[in-house]
This record gives structure tokens, C-alpha cells and sequence, in this order.
């Protein structure tokens, strides 16, 4: 992988311009970092406010190495497939990742991989910030700190050790790929919309290029964090209600987030079932854990403080009542919105077209 500093100036080298020129395809494959605004450390300092605040983890959490970006630092990654590679290839990657997802079906009380997959590729996507094109699932920056040690990625080791006898196998896949195509498979082989998907991700092991801390969502708080959150990596409220409709799948680890349970009996199913029980009755649960909520009906499932927020903001609310009444509707925006996700701050050359991933269930017909 080749990589560079840019100047501001320096936008007329031929690797600047080859990165701001999508139509011509990078073999190489390369990051760039524009540098606008020289040093302005206060910039991140104003921000470590919110790590401490939020997860009780220090800004480079305890890596010595870590360094943040230089305030005014713009990020250009370019997609690039290996030679020789295909839609076959990705098409048997897929296949061999949903054969484990299949075989460990039973793992974590029932929830199986789906959960686990799905927010892996979520949260290594979802550091994105458009305003300087920084964070995102390009680099599989999350095996480094301070990403690794965010108390909001607590537990996704597993799904990176799950995935990593792939990484072995495929050594030319990369993480960002391999975690975006594994949240492909989950979302698709428990009877989720088919995901468009793009290759060419590209390893960085440069720890200037791992995000800070405090870009995740915080689920203690309310409607208007949500909307900085999703807006921050360009998301409109209809498609950041989209998204969180994959609360659907998977539960809570008081071991990794101190929140507990899943949303639903149908947790190891894609569906609209997280908006239809959304607008049930829902009570504050009495326990010493974090405050959560617990449905009237069962006392089984349960709501993120987050998740009420969408049922509380009018603007929220309106995509919950259509996605509550309309499955179909939903699976659209959400295969929208979650490959929009995926896809956060990569520049693809502009011929490439998205692969749609047949499931094991359907190649069987074939
Ligand atoms: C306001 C936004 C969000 C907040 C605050 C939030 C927070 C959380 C928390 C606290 C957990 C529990 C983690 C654990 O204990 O293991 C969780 C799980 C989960 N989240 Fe979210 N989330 C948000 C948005 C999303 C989005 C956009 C997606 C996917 C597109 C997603 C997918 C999932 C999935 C599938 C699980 C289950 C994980 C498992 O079973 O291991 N979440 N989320």
C-alpha cells in the first residue's frame, strides 16, 4: 500500500491528483492526507472532552504511540480490488463466512453471529466524519488503539476472531473489507435485504489514521445525540431510524455495553419487529444495571434509552410508524442506509459496479 502526506500545494503530484480522480483507478491502492489548516492541537483537545465523558476512556487510550490527526486534515481513500480478483472470489469469501455463521447458530443463547457481525461492521464504519472525510471502515483501524479500547467496541474481539481465520486464508482481503462483507452475510443470511457491496478497502496500519474516541453513539443519552451522531457521518433521520431498525438482531452483554437482553423474540431474524415493539408500552426496568426499559407486556425485551429517543422526537417518530407498518419499505431503506454505511469516505473508481451476494439458500436452488 503506498500512502502520503499532501500538502496543501502539493495537490498536483501525481499521486494527489490520481486520488482526486476517481475515474482513474489506484492498482496500488492509497490513502491520502490533505493537510489545510497546519497544527491546531486545540482542536483536539476540545474533542477529548467527550471520550472522558462518554467511556471513561482516556483520548489515545493508553497507546503511547497513538497521535491524533492534524486539525484540518482531509482524508482521501481509494478503493482497490487485487488484480485478478472478482465477483467469484468475494461470492466464495461470503460462502465460507456464512457457513460459520451457520455452524454457530446456538452461540450466545440462540442470538448466533448475526448480532455480533452486524455491529462489527457498524461500528468499524460508523466513526465516519464527513467534514474531513477521517474515520470509516477503509482501514480496519479497530485491531489498534485507541478504537480497540473504546468502551463502545467492548466484545467485537469476537467477532474479529471470528472472522480472522479468513483474514489467514484470504490474505488478500482486507479487515475493512472482510468486517463490511461479514455485516453483508449476517444481515443477508437471517433473512435480511440483500446488501449492495464494494471491495477495495485497504489495510492502515498508521496509528495517525485510528480515530479518537467518542464517535460512537452513547446510548445513555437523547434524540438530539443521535442526530449529531448520524448527521456527523451524513445521515438524514430517515435513514439513521433505518439503521437502528438492526436492533432487531442480537442483544446486550452487561459484560460489554452493562446493558442487558434483546429487543425482541426474534433476535436471530431480520425484520421490522424492533419498530412494532417500539411502539408498545415500555416502563423504566427496576435493577442496579444501566437504565434501560423493559416492555408492559413480557417483561423480556428491552429498549436502549436511544432507542425510546426515536419514539419521543416527532421527526423520529414518523419513520418508526412507516417502518413499523411496512417490512418491505424498511428492508429498502435499510439495504440503502447500511450500504451508504459501508461505504463511508472511500472514493470507488467510478465504473465499479456493487456486487449482490446470492445466500447459501438460494445457491442451493440454483
Ligand atoms: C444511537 C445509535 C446506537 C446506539 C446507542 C447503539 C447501542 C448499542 C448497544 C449499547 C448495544 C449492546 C452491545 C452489547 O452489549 O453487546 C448494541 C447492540 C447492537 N447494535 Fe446498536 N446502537 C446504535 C445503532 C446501531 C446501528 C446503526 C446498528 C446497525 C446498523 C446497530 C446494530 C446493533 C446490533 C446488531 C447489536 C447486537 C450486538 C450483539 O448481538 O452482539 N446498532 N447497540
Amino acid at each position: 500500500m503506498s500512502s502520503g502526506y499532501i500538502s496543501g500545494k502539493a495537490f498536483k503530484s501525481a499521486r494527489g491528483l490520481r486520488a482526486f480522480n476517481a475515474s482513474s483507478r489506484s492498482r496500488t491502492g492509497a490513502y491520502f492526507l490533505v493537510l489545510g489548516g497546519g497544527l491546531a492541537a486545540g482542536y483536539y483537545a476540545h474533542e477529548s472532552g467527550k471520550w472522558d465523558q462518554k467511556s471513561g476512556n482516556s483520548g489515545s487510550g493508553g497507546n503511547s504511540n497513538w497521535k491524533p490527526l492534524l486539525a484540518g486534515t482531509t482524508v482521501i481513500n481509494t478503493a482497490s480490488i487485487p488484480k485478478s480478483k472478482g465477483f467469484k472470489d468475494y461470492q466464495e469469501v461470503y460462502n465460507e463466512i456464512a457457513e460459520k455463521v451457520h455452524e454457530e447458530e446456538d452461540a450466545d443463547d440462540g442470538a448466533g453471529r448475526y448480532g455480533l457481525l452486524t455491529r462489527l461492521a457498524w461500528h468499524n464504519s460508523g466513526t465516519y466524519k464527513k467534514s474531513d472525510n477521517t474515520g470509516g471502515s477503509y482501514g480496519g483501524t479497530m485491531i489498534y488503539k485507541p478504537e480497540e479500547t473504546d468502551g463502545e467496541n467492548a466484545g467485537l474481539s469476537i467477532g474479529r476472531e471470528f472472522l480472522s481465520e479468513f483474514k489467514e486464508k484470504y490474505p488478500w482481503l482486507s479487515r475493512g473489507d472482510l468486517w463490511t462483507l461479514a455485516g453483508v452475510v449476517a444481515v443477508q443470511e437471517c433473512g435480511g435485504p440483500k446488501i449492495k457491496w464494494r471491495p477495495g478497502r485497504e489495510d492502515i496500519d498508521d496509528q495517525q489514521r485510528v480515530p479518537e474516541n467518542g464517535r460512537l453513539p452513547n446510548a445513555h443519552l437523547g434524540a438530539p445525540h443521535v442526530r449529531d451522531v448520524f448527521s456527523r457521518m451524513g445521515f438524514t433521520d430517515q435513514e439513521t431510524v433505518a439503521l437502528i431498525g438492526a436492533h432487531a438482531l442480537g442483544k446486550c452483554h452487561t459484560d460489554r455495553s452493562g446493558y442487558d437482553g434483546p429487543w425482541g423474540p426474534s433476535f436471530n431474524m431480520f425484520t421490522n419487529d424492533f419498530f412494532v415493539r417500539l411502539l408498545q408500552n415500555w416502563h423504566i426496568r427496576k435493577w442496579d444495571g444501566n437504565k434501560q426499559y423493559e416492555d408492559d407486556e413480557s417483561n423480556s425485551f428491552m429498549m436502549l434509552p436511544t432507542d425510546m429517543a426515536l419514539k419521543e422526537d416527532g421527526n423520529f417518530l414518523k419513520y418508526v410508524k412507516q417502518y413499523a407498518e411496512d417490512q418491505d419499505l424498511f428492508f429498502e431503506d435499510f439495504a440503502n442506509a447500511f450500504s451508504k454505511l459501508l461505504e463511508l469516505g472511500i472514493t470507488f473508481p467510478k465504473d465499479s459496479k456493487p456486487f449482490m451476494f446470492k445466500t447459501l439458500e438460494e445457491q442451493e436452488d440454483d
